[in-house]
Protein backbone atom coordinates (compact mmCIF):
# COMPACT_ATOMS: atom_id res chain seq x y z
CA UNK A 1 0.00 0.00 0.00
CA UNK A 2 1.18 3.77 -0.88
CA UNK A 3 1.07 6.12 1.32
CA UNK A 4 -1.86 8.55 1.88
CA UNK A 5 -4.30 5.43 2.14
CA UNK A 6 -4.15 4.89 -1.86
CA UNK A 7 -3.73 1.74 -3.09
CA UNK A 8 -2.31 0.54 -6.49
CA UNK A 9 -3.93 -1.81 -9.11
CA UNK A 10 -1.65 -3.73 -11.63
CA UNK A 11 -4.08 -4.02 -14.72
CA UNK A 12 -3.88 -6.94 -16.71
CA UNK A 13 -1.47 -6.81 -20.10
CA UNK A 14 -3.02 -6.36 -23.40
CA UNK A 15 -4.25 -10.06 -24.76
CA UNK A 16 -3.65 -9.87 -28.64
CA UNK A 17 -5.67 -13.19 -29.36
CA UNK A 18 -8.84 -11.61 -30.47
CA UNK A 19 -11.77 -13.62 -28.61
CA UNK A 20 -14.52 -14.50 -31.15
CA UNK A 21 -16.19 -10.77 -32.72
CA UNK A 22 -19.02 -9.46 -31.18
CA UNK A 23 -21.87 -8.08 -33.24
CA UNK A 24 -21.61 -4.42 -33.53
CA UNK A 25 -24.15 -1.75 -34.16
CA UNK A 26 -21.51 0.54 -35.03
CA UNK A 27 -20.51 0.69 -38.71
CA UNK A 28 -16.71 0.80 -39.13
CA UNK A 29 -15.83 4.28 -39.96
CA UNK A 30 -11.94 3.36 -40.89
CA UNK A 31 -12.55 -0.15 -42.17
CA UNK A 32 -10.70 -0.72 -45.39
CA UNK A 33 -11.49 -4.56 -46.40
CA UNK A 34 -8.35 -5.42 -48.53
CA UNK A 35 -7.51 -8.60 -48.17
CA UNK A 36 -7.68 -10.02 -44.61
CA UNK A 37 -11.20 -10.54 -43.25
CA UNK A 38 -12.98 -7.73 -42.32
CA UNK A 39 -14.44 -9.91 -39.16
CA UNK A 40 -10.96 -10.86 -37.44
CA UNK A 41 -10.03 -6.36 -38.06
CA UNK A 42 -12.84 -4.78 -36.48
CA UNK A 43 -11.87 -6.16 -32.97
CA UNK A 44 -8.88 -4.01 -32.95
CA UNK A 45 -11.14 -1.09 -34.63
CA UNK A 46 -13.78 -1.11 -32.54
CA UNK A 47 -11.21 -1.85 -28.99
CA UNK A 48 -9.50 1.60 -30.35
CA UNK A 49 -13.08 3.00 -31.04
CA UNK A 50 -13.34 2.92 -26.98
CA UNK A 51 -10.44 5.29 -26.19
CA UNK A 52 -11.88 7.54 -29.10
CA UNK A 53 -14.83 8.24 -27.25
CA UNK A 54 -13.61 8.12 -23.95
CA UNK A 55 -10.60 10.96 -25.13
CA UNK A 56 -13.96 12.94 -27.03
CA UNK A 57 -15.82 12.91 -23.62
CA UNK A 58 -12.98 14.59 -21.62
CA UNK A 59 -13.07 17.59 -23.56
CA UNK A 60 -16.13 18.45 -21.95
CA UNK A 61 -14.14 18.11 -18.31
CA UNK A 62 -12.95 21.63 -17.45
CA UNK A 63 -9.30 20.84 -15.66
CA UNK A 64 -8.42 22.75 -12.79
CA UNK A 65 -4.83 23.77 -13.06
CA UNK A 66 -2.81 22.16 -10.58
CA UNK A 67 0.68 21.98 -12.24
CA UNK A 68 4.01 23.59 -11.41
CA UNK A 69 3.66 27.54 -11.10
CA UNK A 70 7.36 28.06 -11.02
CA UNK A 71 7.12 29.58 -14.11
CA UNK A 72 11.07 30.09 -14.86
CA UNK A 73 11.24 26.64 -14.57
CA UNK A 74 8.89 25.90 -16.76
CA UNK A 75 9.38 28.34 -18.96
CA UNK A 76 13.49 26.82 -19.09
CA UNK A 77 11.20 23.40 -19.36
CA UNK A 78 9.18 24.33 -22.59
CA UNK A 79 12.07 25.80 -24.18
CA UNK A 80 14.33 22.70 -23.95
CA UNK A 81 11.35 20.81 -25.49
CA UNK A 82 11.06 23.51 -28.33
CA UNK A 83 14.94 22.84 -28.84
CA UNK A 84 14.61 18.51 -29.20
CA UNK A 85 11.67 19.14 -31.46
CA UNK A 86 13.92 21.67 -33.61
CA UNK A 87 16.61 19.32 -33.84
CA UNK A 88 14.45 16.07 -34.63
CA UNK A 89 11.82 17.10 -36.46
CA UNK A 90 12.15 19.78 -38.19
CA UNK A 91 9.37 20.03 -40.09
CA UNK A 92 6.90 19.52 -37.44
CA UNK A 93 8.76 22.54 -35.59
CA UNK A 94 8.32 24.83 -38.51
CA UNK A 95 4.42 23.83 -38.24
CA UNK A 96 3.80 24.47 -34.63
CA UNK A 97 5.69 28.31 -34.84
CA UNK A 98 2.19 29.50 -36.48
CA UNK A 99 0.21 27.86 -33.30
CA UNK A 100 -0.59 30.41 -30.13
CA UNK A 101 3.02 29.92 -27.92
CA UNK A 102 0.29 28.13 -24.99
CA UNK A 103 -0.35 25.50 -27.78
CA UNK A 104 2.66 25.29 -29.37
CA UNK A 105 4.72 24.46 -25.75
CA UNK A 106 2.19 22.19 -25.10
CA UNK A 107 2.72 19.98 -28.26
CA UNK A 108 6.68 20.13 -27.97
CA UNK A 109 6.17 18.90 -24.70
CA UNK A 110 3.84 15.93 -25.71
CA UNK A 111 6.75 15.41 -28.67
CA UNK A 112 9.43 15.24 -26.43
CA UNK A 113 7.65 12.66 -24.23
CA UNK A 114 6.85 10.37 -27.37
CA UNK A 115 10.27 11.00 -28.59
CA UNK A 116 11.94 9.42 -25.06
CA UNK A 117 9.09 6.81 -25.03
CA UNK A 118 9.89 5.34 -28.80
CA UNK A 119 14.11 6.03 -28.01
CA UNK A 120 13.36 3.60 -24.85
CA UNK A 121 13.06 0.72 -27.77
CA UNK A 122 14.68 1.78 -30.69
CA UNK A 123 17.70 4.10 -29.54
CA UNK A 124 21.37 3.38 -28.41
CA UNK A 125 20.09 2.02 -25.14
CA UNK A 126 17.32 -0.43 -26.35
CA UNK A 127 19.48 -3.37 -26.04
CA UNK A 128 19.43 -2.81 -22.25
CA UNK A 129 15.60 -2.35 -22.09
CA UNK A 130 13.35 -4.88 -20.15
CA UNK A 131 9.34 -4.96 -19.71
CA UNK A 132 10.60 -4.21 -16.28
CA UNK A 133 11.99 -0.89 -17.47
CA UNK A 134 9.18 0.27 -19.27
CA UNK A 135 7.14 -0.50 -16.29
CA UNK A 136 9.06 2.29 -14.55
CA UNK A 137 8.65 4.37 -17.43
CA UNK A 138 4.75 4.08 -16.81
CA UNK A 139 4.90 4.66 -13.25
CA UNK A 140 7.20 8.12 -14.29
CA UNK A 141 4.15 8.60 -16.71
CA UNK A 142 1.74 8.26 -13.32
CA UNK A 143 3.81 10.72 -11.69
CA UNK A 144 3.67 13.83 -14.62
CA UNK A 145 -0.10 13.13 -14.21
CA UNK A 146 0.04 13.45 -10.52
CA UNK A 147 1.84 16.53 -10.93
CA UNK A 148 5.55 14.63 -9.74
CA UNK A 149 7.88 15.16 -12.56
CA UNK A 150 11.64 13.62 -12.27
CA UNK A 151 13.43 15.90 -14.45
CA UNK A 152 12.31 18.78 -16.38
CA UNK A 153 10.99 17.47 -19.39
CA UNK A 154 8.77 15.37 -17.21
CA UNK A 155 7.79 19.00 -15.94
CA UNK A 156 6.53 20.36 -19.25
CA UNK A 157 4.10 17.73 -19.61
CA UNK A 158 3.15 17.76 -16.43
CA UNK A 159 2.01 21.20 -16.59
CA UNK A 160 0.27 20.39 -20.32
CA UNK A 161 -1.64 17.43 -19.15
CA UNK A 162 -3.07 19.90 -15.84
CA UNK A 163 -3.95 22.49 -18.89
CA UNK A 164 -5.34 20.15 -21.19
CA UNK A 165 -8.10 17.55 -21.16
CA UNK A 166 -5.79 14.73 -21.80
CA UNK A 167 -6.50 11.72 -19.49
CA UNK A 168 -4.66 8.59 -18.19
CA UNK A 169 -6.34 5.66 -16.24
CA UNK A 170 -6.87 6.01 -13.26
CA UNK A 171 -4.25 3.66 -11.54
CA UNK A 172 -4.25 5.40 -8.05
CA UNK A 173 -7.78 4.69 -6.61
CA UNK A 174 -8.79 5.33 -3.52
CA UNK A 175 -9.49 2.73 -0.72
CA UNK A 176 -13.31 1.45 -0.13
CA UNK A 177 -14.31 4.16 -3.05
CA UNK A 178 -16.68 1.27 -4.78
CA UNK A 179 -17.17 3.78 -7.52
CA UNK A 180 -13.51 3.77 -8.56
CA UNK A 181 -13.91 0.05 -8.16
CA UNK A 182 -17.10 0.16 -10.51
CA UNK A 183 -14.48 2.43 -12.78
CA UNK A 184 -11.42 0.37 -12.25
CA UNK A 185 -13.22 -2.83 -13.48
CA UNK A 186 -14.61 -1.26 -16.62
CA UNK A 187 -11.53 -0.66 -17.22
CA UNK A 188 -10.15 -4.01 -16.68
CA UNK A 189 -13.04 -5.25 -19.21
CA UNK A 190 -12.65 -3.30 -21.77
CA UNK A 191 -8.36 -3.50 -21.61
CA UNK A 192 -7.76 -0.48 -23.54
CA UNK A 193 -6.37 2.99 -21.55
CA UNK A 194 -5.82 6.44 -22.18
CA UNK A 195 -3.40 7.36 -25.02
CA UNK A 196 -0.23 7.74 -22.82
CA UNK A 197 -0.50 4.74 -21.69
CA UNK A 198 -1.29 2.97 -24.70
CA UNK A 199 1.95 4.21 -26.19
CA UNK A 200 3.84 2.76 -23.45
CA UNK A 201 1.92 -0.47 -24.55
CA UNK A 202 3.21 -0.24 -28.21
CA UNK A 203 6.35 -0.30 -26.99
CA UNK A 204 6.03 -3.42 -24.89
CA UNK A 205 5.11 -4.90 -28.46
CA UNK A 206 8.23 -3.81 -29.93
CA UNK A 207 10.04 -5.75 -27.35
CA UNK A 208 8.31 -8.64 -27.47
CA UNK A 209 6.59 -8.83 -30.84
CA UNK A 210 8.45 -9.42 -34.27
CA UNK A 211 5.68 -10.98 -36.52
CA UNK A 212 2.20 -9.12 -36.84
CA UNK A 213 -0.39 -12.12 -38.24
CA UNK A 214 -2.93 -9.99 -39.87
CA UNK A 215 -4.16 -6.54 -40.43
CA UNK A 216 -5.76 -6.24 -37.05
CA UNK A 217 -2.47 -6.67 -35.23
CA UNK A 218 -0.85 -4.46 -36.87
CA UNK A 219 -3.88 -2.11 -36.68
CA UNK A 220 -3.47 -2.28 -32.95
CA UNK A 221 0.67 -1.62 -33.08
CA UNK A 222 -0.56 1.22 -35.28
CA UNK A 223 -2.43 2.50 -32.69
CA UNK A 224 -0.52 2.47 -29.91
CA UNK A 225 2.64 3.33 -31.26
CA UNK A 226 0.99 6.45 -33.86
CA UNK A 227 -3.01 6.79 -33.30
CA UNK A 228 -2.22 7.48 -29.62
CA UNK A 229 -0.78 10.68 -30.69
CA UNK A 230 -3.61 11.72 -32.93
CA UNK A 231 -5.75 11.35 -29.10
CA UNK A 232 -3.35 13.01 -27.36
CA UNK A 233 -2.66 15.87 -29.75
CA UNK A 234 -5.89 17.23 -30.33
CA UNK A 235 -7.15 18.86 -27.23
CA UNK A 236 -4.00 21.13 -27.78
CA UNK A 237 -4.73 21.80 -31.72
CA UNK A 238 -8.22 22.66 -30.25
CA UNK A 239 -11.49 21.86 -31.98
CA UNK A 240 -12.87 25.16 -34.05
CA UNK A 241 -15.50 26.86 -32.04
CA UNK A 242 -17.66 27.16 -35.44
CA UNK A 243 -17.28 23.42 -36.15
CA UNK A 244 -20.15 21.00 -37.17
CA UNK A 245 -18.32 17.91 -36.86
CA UNK A 246 -18.83 16.01 -33.70
CA UNK A 247 -16.10 15.70 -31.00
CA UNK A 248 -15.97 11.81 -31.40
CA UNK A 249 -15.94 12.60 -35.79
CA UNK A 250 -12.33 15.00 -34.65
CA UNK A 251 -10.84 12.26 -33.03
CA UNK A 252 -11.37 9.80 -35.27
CA UNK A 253 -9.85 11.19 -37.97
CA UNK A 254 -6.51 12.39 -35.71
CA UNK A 255 -6.56 8.39 -34.89
CA UNK A 256 -6.67 7.35 -38.70
CA UNK A 257 -3.55 10.43 -39.04
CA UNK A 258 -1.57 8.10 -36.90
CA UNK A 259 -2.19 5.24 -38.23
CA UNK A 260 -1.66 6.54 -41.87
CA UNK A 261 1.50 8.18 -40.76
CA UNK A 262 2.67 4.33 -39.31
CA UNK A 263 1.56 2.35 -41.90
CA UNK A 264 3.56 4.59 -44.32
CA UNK A 265 6.63 4.15 -41.92
CA UNK A 266 6.24 0.34 -41.92
CA UNK A 267 6.09 0.30 -45.80
CA UNK A 268 8.86 3.03 -46.33
CA UNK A 269 10.82 0.66 -43.27
CA UNK A 270 10.29 -2.45 -44.53
CA UNK A 271 13.88 -3.55 -45.79
CA UNK A 272 15.49 -1.76 -42.77
CA UNK A 273 13.11 -3.64 -40.57
CA UNK A 274 13.66 -6.75 -42.32
CA UNK A 275 17.59 -6.55 -41.67
CA UNK A 276 16.91 -6.11 -37.90
CA UNK A 277 14.54 -9.69 -38.04
CA UNK A 278 11.38 -7.64 -37.60
CA UNK A 279 8.52 -7.77 -39.99
CA UNK A 280 5.32 -5.62 -39.28
CA UNK A 281 3.59 -6.51 -42.70
CA UNK A 282 0.43 -8.75 -42.04
CA UNK A 283 1.43 -11.97 -42.21
CA UNK A 284 -1.86 -13.66 -43.93
CA UNK A 285 -1.41 -11.02 -46.84
CA UNK A 286 2.44 -11.92 -47.62
CA UNK A 287 1.33 -15.89 -47.40
CA UNK A 288 -1.62 -14.39 -49.79
CA UNK A 289 0.60 -12.53 -52.25
CA UNK A 290 2.69 -15.59 -52.45
CA UNK A 291 5.46 -13.43 -50.54
CA UNK A 292 8.12 -15.77 -48.22
CA UNK A 293 9.91 -14.00 -45.90
CA UNK A 294 13.16 -15.51 -47.19
CA UNK A 295 12.47 -12.91 -50.21
CA UNK A 296 11.83 -9.86 -47.54
CA UNK A 297 15.31 -11.00 -45.84
CA UNK A 298 16.86 -11.19 -49.72
CA UNK A 299 15.12 -7.52 -50.29
CA UNK A 300 13.56 -9.33 -53.97
CA UNK A 301 11.80 -6.92 -55.80
CA UNK A 302 9.38 -9.28 -58.00
CA UNK A 303 6.11 -8.82 -59.57
CA UNK A 304 4.23 -10.10 -56.13
CA UNK A 305 6.23 -7.87 -53.72
CA UNK A 306 4.51 -4.71 -56.33
CA UNK A 307 1.58 -5.99 -56.21
CA UNK A 308 1.30 -6.45 -52.33
CA UNK A 309 2.66 -2.80 -52.11
CA UNK A 310 0.27 -1.39 -54.28
CA UNK A 311 -2.58 -3.16 -51.98
CA UNK A 312 -0.89 -1.86 -48.87
CA UNK A 313 0.34 1.65 -50.19
CA UNK A 314 -3.89 1.85 -51.00
CA UNK A 315 -4.87 0.93 -48.15
CA UNK A 316 -2.44 3.71 -46.30
CA UNK A 317 -4.30 6.59 -48.76
CA UNK A 318 -7.63 5.55 -47.40
CA UNK A 319 -6.18 6.09 -43.32
CA UNK A 320 -4.99 9.48 -44.75
CA UNK A 321 -8.47 10.27 -46.87
CA UNK A 322 -10.11 9.72 -42.84
CA UNK A 323 -7.59 12.04 -41.64
CA UNK A 324 -8.26 14.95 -43.87
CA UNK A 325 -11.88 15.18 -43.07
CA UNK A 326 -11.34 16.16 -39.97
CA UNK A 327 -8.71 18.48 -40.15
CA UNK A 328 -10.75 21.50 -41.32
CA UNK A 329 -12.56 21.14 -37.75
CA UNK A 330 -9.47 22.23 -35.77
CA UNK A 331 -8.89 26.00 -34.74
CA UNK A 332 -7.09 27.34 -37.47
CA UNK A 333 -3.78 28.13 -36.42
CA UNK A 334 -3.29 24.44 -35.76
CA UNK A 335 -4.29 23.44 -39.11
CA UNK A 336 -1.42 24.55 -40.74
CA UNK A 337 1.28 22.00 -39.16
CA UNK A 338 -1.25 19.22 -39.17
CA UNK A 339 -1.62 19.23 -43.18
CA UNK A 340 2.14 20.06 -43.55
CA UNK A 341 2.38 16.79 -41.46
CA UNK A 342 -0.47 14.93 -43.65
CA UNK A 343 1.25 16.00 -47.15
CA UNK A 344 4.37 15.36 -46.37
CA UNK A 345 3.89 11.75 -44.69
CA UNK A 346 1.77 10.87 -48.11
CA UNK A 347 4.31 11.72 -50.23
CA UNK A 348 6.49 9.03 -48.86
CA UNK A 349 3.65 6.64 -50.51
CA UNK A 350 4.77 8.54 -53.77
CA UNK A 351 8.18 8.40 -53.47
CA UNK A 352 7.55 4.41 -52.99
CA UNK A 353 5.96 4.35 -56.12
CA UNK A 354 8.53 6.26 -57.91
CA UNK A 355 11.01 3.79 -56.63
CA UNK A 356 9.42 1.22 -58.56
CA UNK A 357 8.25 -0.41 -54.84
CA UNK A 358 11.94 -1.27 -53.98
CA UNK A 359 11.93 -0.21 -50.51
CA UNK A 360 14.64 -2.48 -49.32
CA UNK A 361 17.45 -1.23 -50.75
CA UNK A 362 16.52 2.96 -51.73
CA UNK A 363 15.26 4.51 -48.96
CA UNK A 364 11.96 6.52 -49.79
CA UNK A 365 12.73 10.11 -48.94
CA UNK A 366 10.75 13.37 -49.32
CA UNK A 367 13.22 15.78 -51.02
CA UNK A 368 13.97 19.75 -49.10
CA UNK A 369 12.68 21.32 -52.47
CA UNK A 370 9.39 18.87 -52.13
CA UNK A 371 8.89 19.62 -48.68
CA UNK A 372 9.16 22.98 -48.92
CA UNK A 373 6.86 23.33 -51.81
CA UNK A 374 4.29 21.47 -49.62
CA UNK A 375 4.58 24.05 -46.87
CA UNK A 376 2.50 26.78 -48.43
CA UNK A 377 0.13 24.05 -49.83
CA UNK A 378 -0.26 23.45 -46.33
CA UNK A 379 -1.15 26.88 -45.63
CA UNK A 380 -3.27 27.05 -48.46
CA UNK A 381 -5.92 24.29 -47.42
CA UNK A 382 -5.04 25.53 -43.93
CA UNK A 383 -6.69 29.04 -44.68
CA UNK A 384 -9.43 27.24 -47.05
CA UNK A 385 -10.67 25.52 -43.99
CA UNK A 386 -11.05 22.52 -46.50
CA UNK A 387 -8.95 20.33 -49.45
CA UNK A 388 -11.38 21.02 -52.25
CA UNK A 389 -9.55 23.56 -53.81
CA UNK A 390 -5.61 22.56 -53.75
C1 LIG B 1 -8.21 16.03 -36.77
C2 LIG B 1 -6.80 15.76 -37.04
C3 LIG B 1 -6.46 15.14 -38.32
C4 LIG B 1 -5.91 16.08 -36.09
C5 LIG B 1 -4.47 15.91 -36.19
C6 LIG B 1 -3.95 15.12 -35.04
C7 LIG B 1 -2.47 14.98 -35.12
C8 LIG B 1 -1.65 16.16 -34.80
C9 LIG B 1 -1.94 13.81 -35.43
C10 LIG B 1 -0.48 13.60 -35.48
C11 LIG B 1 -0.22 12.22 -35.96
C12 LIG B 1 1.23 11.93 -35.91
C13 LIG B 1 2.22 12.94 -36.34
C14 LIG B 1 1.60 10.72 -35.49
C15 LIG B 1 3.01 10.32 -35.32
C16 LIG B 1 3.21 9.00 -35.97
C17 LIG B 1 4.63 8.56 -35.80
C18 LIG B 1 5.64 9.19 -36.67
C19 LIG B 1 4.92 7.62 -34.89
C20 LIG B 1 6.26 7.18 -34.60
C21 LIG B 1 6.32 5.91 -33.95
C22 LIG B 1 7.26 4.80 -33.93
O1 LIG B 1 7.61 4.45 -35.24
P1 LIG B 1 9.01 3.93 -35.68
O2 LIG B 1 9.81 3.57 -34.51
O3 LIG B 1 8.75 2.91 -36.71
O4 LIG B 1 9.54 5.22 -36.36
P2 LIG B 1 10.97 5.93 -36.32
O5 LIG B 1 11.79 5.17 -37.31
O6 LIG B 1 11.47 5.87 -34.93
O7 LIG B 1 10.66 7.35 -36.75
C23 LIG B 1 6.83 7.12 -33.44
C24 LIG B 1 8.26 7.43 -33.53
C25 LIG B 1 6.22 7.39 -32.05
C26 LIG B 1 6.68 8.68 -31.49
C27 LIG B 1 6.01 9.83 -32.16
C28 LIG B 1 6.60 11.03 -32.26
C29 LIG B 1 7.95 11.32 -31.73
C30 LIG B 1 5.85 12.14 -32.94
C31 LIG B 1 5.05 12.94 -31.93
C32 LIG B 1 4.54 14.13 -32.64
C33 LIG B 1 3.79 15.08 -32.05
C34 LIG B 1 3.36 15.06 -30.64
C35 LIG B 1 3.48 16.28 -32.85
C36 LIG B 1 2.20 16.13 -33.64
C37 LIG B 1 1.96 17.45 -34.17
C38 LIG B 1 1.90 17.87 -35.42
C39 LIG B 1 2.21 19.30 -35.66
C40 LIG B 1 1.53 17.04 -36.59
MN1 LIG C 1 11.32 4.51 -33.54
Amino acid sequence: MAAGGVVWVTFPKQNLIPPPRKRFGRKLRTGVPLISSTAVRAYSEEKVHEVVLKQAALVKQQRPNEGCKDWDLLNEAYERCGEVCAEHAKTFYLGTLLMTSERRRAIWAIYVWCRRTDELVDGPNASHITPRALDTWEKRLDNIFQGRPYDLFDAALSHTVSNYPLGIQARCIAMFDIHKFIEIWNYINKLMNFPFMDMIEGMRLDLLKTRYNNFDELYLYCYYVAGTVGLMSVPVMGIASESKASIETVYGAALALGIANQLTNILRDAGEDGRRGRIYLPQDELASAGISEDEIFRGQVSDEWKNFMKNQIKRARMYFDEAEKGVAELKEASRWPVWASLLLYRQILDVIEENDYNNFTKRAYVGKAKKFASLPLAYGRAIMGTSKFF
